[in-house]
């Protein structure tokens, strides 16, 4: 491909305009012959001092946001994040024929889940793109971040596509669309789900954060196009003003939902029966899923299905068959009847729902085994463990990948903020220890939750990921602990 249709500028300087180039990145180690090489100033380098790499694997161009010295030519853009996200898009040019992207603090994973099972069941060919990897009928493959950089999107973009796949629902994590990595995308559809604290280790505080997940109604989705949101969100109304004014058809569910309104829920041991009304008809759903929250990610889901054109009554249909995304409120096991739960809630929102979830349904103690994770937010540490402190009977303080920072020091933050609640607290930093003890305790009428690392496979302890799985840990400790 010629660099000036790469970069779709014609006025190039002469020398370059009928330069060939075979490939793009932005991390100069992955290089290659004929590649253009994208310098992004980032949070830990400057893309810049990486040229002469670049040039060595045998890049032939540089993109970038300043003139540099540098021993390949320079091409200055303003905004070279979303230059490569544009040029990703030029360069692997298929994308499934509809792609609906889920924002959201929590929830997300869960809703794309859904709605891939629910196309799947209407026929379509369906897959899902996020924090659990790439996920259609053909199986999962695991990557790296929830919402892939660029070149990775479009890659993946272009091969399902290239392989069938027609629906692509997709995880937008608020750093992936700040970061533009979504911005060469064809988004038809959006959803939101909710808004609490997480990843304040990046945005600067709660309304930067908030900006960049409206992002992808203001900017990415065009006036027309449909939003789905949650409306029990405390946020809703601020963003459903935002999607208005961008001209957007807003589609809201929930038991304030207007589109998809939720009559009402019951939950019944491990699902919830359904009512719900949409466009003046009444549908029952016997949803197989336990929690307020899970219900809420249904209807967003539901809410995308019937967006992007699908039948109402079927939608409904399929939800009857919904399994949980792997690692969220997954029941994975028991000892002494007491049901064992592994889940993802590593922020304190999520602690709190998934607890609440859990309190009836319990009939003798609620025991939670749990830690936060190095080089992330710290301020969510001590709002845990005031939560553990009150919602749960029992709560295990543990290590939750430490990364560069003291494990110990992590789990005193945490300590810090459960003083004062009713909760029996215990520490003990190795993570299968912690889960053996749990495992161990486990009497008639308990229950025991898991939380913080869901479906991962490594705890990170500096540079290293050891491998490691709550799943795993958890059937080693039935297996010691015959009831
Ligand atoms: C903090 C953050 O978001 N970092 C992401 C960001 O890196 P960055 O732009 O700041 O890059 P940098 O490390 O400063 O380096 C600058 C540039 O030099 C390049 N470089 C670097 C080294 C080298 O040898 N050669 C080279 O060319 C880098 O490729 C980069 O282009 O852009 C990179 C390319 O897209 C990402 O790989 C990287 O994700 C890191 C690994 C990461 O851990 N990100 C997490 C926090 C993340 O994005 N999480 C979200 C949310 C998860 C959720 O809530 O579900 C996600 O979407 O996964
Ligand atoms: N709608 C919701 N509201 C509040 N908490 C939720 C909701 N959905 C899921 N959770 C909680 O958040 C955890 C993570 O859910 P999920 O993976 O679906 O969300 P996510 O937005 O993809 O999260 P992440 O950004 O960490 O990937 C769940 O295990 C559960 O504890
Ligand atoms: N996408 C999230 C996942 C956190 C999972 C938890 N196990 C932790 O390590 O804190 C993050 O990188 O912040
Ligand atoms: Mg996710």
């Amino acid at each position: 491909m010629l660099l000036s249709e790469l970069l779709a500028t014609p006025d190039l300087e002469p020398a370059l305009r009928g330069l060939k180039v075979s490939g793009l990145t932005a991390d100069s180690r992955m290089a290659r012959g004929g590649f253009a090489f994208f310098a992004i100033p980032g949070h830990a380098g400057d893309g810049l001092s990486y040229v002469a790499d670049a040039k060595s694997r045998g890049a032939c161009v540089v993109v970038a946001q300043r003139r540099a010295d540098s021993p390949l030519p320079v091409v200055v853009v303003d905004d070279v994040r979303r230059a490569l996200a544009l040029a990703a898009a030029r360069f692997f040019s298929c994308q499934p024929s509809i792609i609906a992207a889920v924002t959201g603090t929590s929830g997300k994973t869960s809703v794309v889940a859904f709605l891939r099972q629910i196309w799947a069941a209407l026929g379509h060919e369906a897959a899902s793109l996020g924090t659990v990897g790439i996920v259609d009928s053909r199986g999962a493959h695991y990557g790296a971040l929830t919402t892939p950089g660029p070149v990775e999107l479009h890659r993946t973009l272009d091969e399902l596509a290239g392989r069938g796949v027609t629906h692509l629902a997709m995880e937008a994590s608020s750093l992936g669309i700040d970061q533009r990595r979504l911005d060469g995308m064809r988004v038809d559809v959006a959803g939101f789900t909710n808004f609490s604290r997480d990843h304040l280790d990046h945005h600067a505080d709660m309304e930067e954060y908030f900006a960049a997940k409206m992002r992808l109604f203001d900017t990415l989705l065009h006036p027309g196009q449909t939003a789905v949101v949650d409306a029990d969100s405390d946020v809703a109304s601020r963003v459903i003003d935002i999607c208005r004014a961008r001209g957007l058809t807003i589609l809201s569910v929930g038991s304030k939902g207007e589109t998809i309104r939720l009559l009402s829920a019951t939950p019944s041991a491990l699902a919830t029966s359904l009512r719900l009304r949409y466009n003046g008809a009444e549908y029952e759903v016997d949803l197989p899923l336990a929690g307020a929250f899970q219900v809420s990610n249904a209807l967003v889901a539901a809410g995308l299905a019937i967006a992007s054109g699908d039948d109402p009554g079927q939608v409904f249909a399929a939800l009857e068959a919904l399994k949980g995304a792997p690692g969220r409120l997954e029941l994975v096991g028991q000892r002494n009847g007491a049901p064992i739960f592994v889940d993802y809630a590593h922020k304190p929102d999520a602690l709190e729902k998934v607890l609440a979830t859990l309190r009836p349904l319990t009939k003798k103690r609620l025991i939670v085994v749990f830690g936060c994770g190095g080089d992330r937010d710290r301020g969510k540490r001590p709002l845990m463990g005031g939560i553990v402190a009150r919602a749960a009977d029992v709560a295990i303080v543990t290590d939750d990948n430490p990364r560069s920072e003291d494990a110990a020091a992590i789990r005193a933050e945490i300590l810090e903020g459960t003083r004062g609640g009713a909760a029996h607290i215990i520490e003990i930093g190795d993570r299968r220890a912690a889960i053996a003890n749990a495992v161990a305790g486990l009497e008639a009428g308990d229950a025991l939750v898991v939380a913080g690392k869901g479906h991962e496979t490594g705890q990170i302890v500096g540079d290293r990921v050891l491998p490691f799985s709550d799943h795993e840990a958890i059937a080693q400790a039935l297996k010691e602990n015959h009831p």
